[in-house]
């Protein structure tokens, strides 16, 4: 018998019931998104494939979890030992800690004989630079990461550890908030860092990495992440190979895969059954980032732990709702890979439909990863596919502005001369069931605009026989209550609100109820890359996306999409840093909606 994985809770707000052992499964999230347990031990005799250690529970009581392949687990460190009280010496409890992450690792007895190796697949890269060792980082400095982790990057360039360790310390900072012994960190971070070179369609080359992973590893229970940071048309090699040569002998396997997960319905659907031949569906986590975004995190939490919201989430009292995305820069150095996705399937079809699925679904049973995903998936099937006349498209041309010069998208020199592809796309979109029956949902994303932001607009209908009309004006638009949720950057949240002007007179403006995360909360937020590493570390798929959300969100889009495409439909050229498109208000306008982020007071 040895040790699988353990059992993390990650946060303790003052908000959780005060622990007890007998409260423990209801604070305390576990390696499974459906079990419930302490430390598990599992059968070393778990077949060399791609081994999913999706747990379910048989018995809560018992401590006994069954693996998805039918090995049973038995847990064996009794529960109360647990989170989230410090251990002092002489058997004293500490008060619970309020830190993330750190009491789980901590506590976790068994870690000393278990590993989680992390292969960053395509370590050279833009993404892996800037987001994912420095996301590694910072775990590592929270005390996120399990005793025994390695990581390794692999790519085809050749780099010797040094080299690797070299690359990735330039990209890596602390936390403004804490510096504390950062440079130590950094170097006992690098210090667990290596790498190997090798081809992503080599079997062999796998291999040689699975005997040093294997080294590593030193003979403990081996559990292995591997982040596909690598362009989609080396996905299914990569896997095919991690598979065969390099998964996990005793423990987990799971992979990260970044998007673009396909390019419409076919090409997502043929990629799903590629990675399915070699992977079981619970060991593929779809990421998409601004799920892991804090203020994306919180709407559940603003929703359903509120009760002030929640009354008012439909089409009873929304009278529509905005998700906005604005980058104020172009493809610069990307437009190779941006040419052939565009606007659409680059920014709407997955980060703003992610938001919107969560934030127009129903309340799920639990907060458990696959309740959560049932509820969206309900809401992406109810959803009309998108129709062309609901749509306007955008590319942004060169512009000079104070003696600058801003280039076209078409001077980028990997994008081909006379594309089509949108930089700008909005879309009004609708979801066909009881709570939002006839509420435009508006989507608006462009790159090279003149800000970079993104949120959530929410305006509500007018006051019925308002009193203070008179007040007011004509234009009951700018009495109209709005909640916005600020996600990037300076996330806030804020809700705009009729009030009185202070003095003898009655005159109204409109004022914010604000909560402004910098001035509300000392404490930098995590990137998002932070929590869903962190999450996949964890077996936590409620963040990732599952093959049945994917295949209803590209319905929704793959038929627009091939119409724009069939059609050539040349789109509103916009310049650079500007609002982009004037179709995007008459669009609005089409639905009696003005968008919130064009008024003076925003
Ligand atoms: N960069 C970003 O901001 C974001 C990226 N993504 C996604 O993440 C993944 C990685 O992105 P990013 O790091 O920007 O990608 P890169 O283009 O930087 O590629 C990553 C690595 O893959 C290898 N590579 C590049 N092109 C090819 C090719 N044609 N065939 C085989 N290998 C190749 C290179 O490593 P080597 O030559 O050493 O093998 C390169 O360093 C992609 O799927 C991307 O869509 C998603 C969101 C944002
Ligand atoms: O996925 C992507 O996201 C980035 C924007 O991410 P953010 O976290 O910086 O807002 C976008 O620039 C890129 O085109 C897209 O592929």
């Amino acid at each position: 018998m040895a040790t699988l994985y353990s059992t993390h809770c990650r946060s303790y707000s003052p908000l959780t019931p005060s622990p007890s052992s007998s409260s423990y499964s209801s604070y305390c999230s576990s390696s499974s998104s459906s079990s419930k347990l302490g430390h598990v031990a599992v059968s070393s005799s778990a077949p060399k494939r791609f081994l999913a250690a999706k747990l379910s529970v048989l018995s809560q009581n018992q401590n006994v979890a069954r693996m998805q392949d039918g090995a049973v687990a038995t847990a064996v460190t009794p529960i109360e030992n647990d989170f989230p009280f410090k251990k002092l010496k002489g058997g004293l409890l500490s008060e619970p800690s309020t830190d993330e992450c750190k009491d789980a690792v901590r506590f976790d007895i068994n870690e000393n004989e278990s590993t989680v190796s992390i292969t960053v697949v395509g370590a050279s890269g833009d993404l892996a630079k800037k987001k994912i060792f420095p996301a590694l980082f910072a775990l590592y400095y929270e005390g996120c990461l399990p005793k025994h982790f390695t990581v390794y990057g692999y790519a085809r360039s050749k780099m010797t550890d040094a080299e690797l360790r070299t690359m990735v310390s330039k990209t890596l900072t602390c936390r403004i908030d804490k510096r504390e012994n950062c440079g130590e960190k950094m170097e006992q971070f690098l210090e667990r860092c290596f790498y190997h070179s090798g081809q992503y369609d080599s079997q062999e080359n796998f291999a040689e990495l699975d005997k040093k992973l294997k080294e590593h590893e030193g003979g403990k229970v081996s559990n292995r992440l591997f982040y596909l940071s690598i362009p989609p048309n080396v996905f299914i090699d990569a896997v095919r190979c991690a598979s065969l040569s390099a998964s996990a002998g005793n423990g987990w396997t799971r992979v990260i895969v970044e998007k673009p997960f396909g390019r419409d319905s076919e090409s997502s659907a043929a990629l799903t059954k590629g990675l399915k031949q070699y992977l079981d569906e619970d060991q593929i986590f779809r990421i998409d980032h601004y799920l892991g975004k804090e203020l994306v995190e919180n709407l559940s939490v603003l929703r359903f732990s509120n009760l002030i919201f929640e009354p008012l989430w439909s089409r009873q009292y929304i009278r529509n709702v905005q998700f906005i995305f604005s980058e104020d820069f172009g493809t610069e150095g990307r437009g190779g890979y941006f040419d052939n996705y565009g606007i659409i399937r680059d920014i709407m079809q997955n980060h703003l439909l992610q938001i919107l699925a969560l934030f127009a679904m129903e309340t799920p049973v639990s907060l458990a990863a696959e309740d959560i995903r049932n509820e969206k998936v309900k809401v992406l099937r109810s959803m009309r596919p998108l129709e062309i006349e609901n749509m306007v498209i955008g590319q942004y041309k060169s512009h000079t502005k104070g003696g600058v010069t801003y280039p076209a998208y078409t001077d980028d020199k990997t994008v081909p001369k006379g594309s089509l592809t949108p930089t700008f796309a909005a879309a009004a979109l609708f979801i066909d069931n009881a709570r939002w029956d006839g509420v435009p949902f508006l989507m608006k994303a462009g790159k090279a605009l003149h800000n970079k932001k993104a949120e959530i607009r929410v305006q509500f209908r007018h006051v019925p026989g308002n009193l203070y009309n008179r007040n007011i004006g004509t234009d009951l638009d700018l009495a109209t209550n709005e909640l916005v949720i600020r996600v990037q950057p300076d996330e806030a949240i804020y809700l705009k609100i009729n009030n009185k002007v202070p003095g003898l007179g009655m005159r109204l403006d409109r004022s914010n109820l604000n909560l402004h995360y910098a001035a509300r909360y000392s404490k930098e937020i995590p990137d998002a890359y932070e929590r869903l590493l962190l999450d996949a570390i964890e077996g936590e798929r409620r963040l990732f996306i599952r093959s049945d959300e994917l295949d209803a969100a590209w319905s929704l889009f793959t038929p627009v999409l091939k119409e724009l495409e069939e059609k050539r439909i040349i789109p509103e050229y916009y310049p650079y840093g500007s609002r982009g498109p004037v179709g995007a208000h008459y669009l609005a306008a089409r639905y009696k909606v003005r968008w919130g982020d064009v008024s003076v007071e925003q």
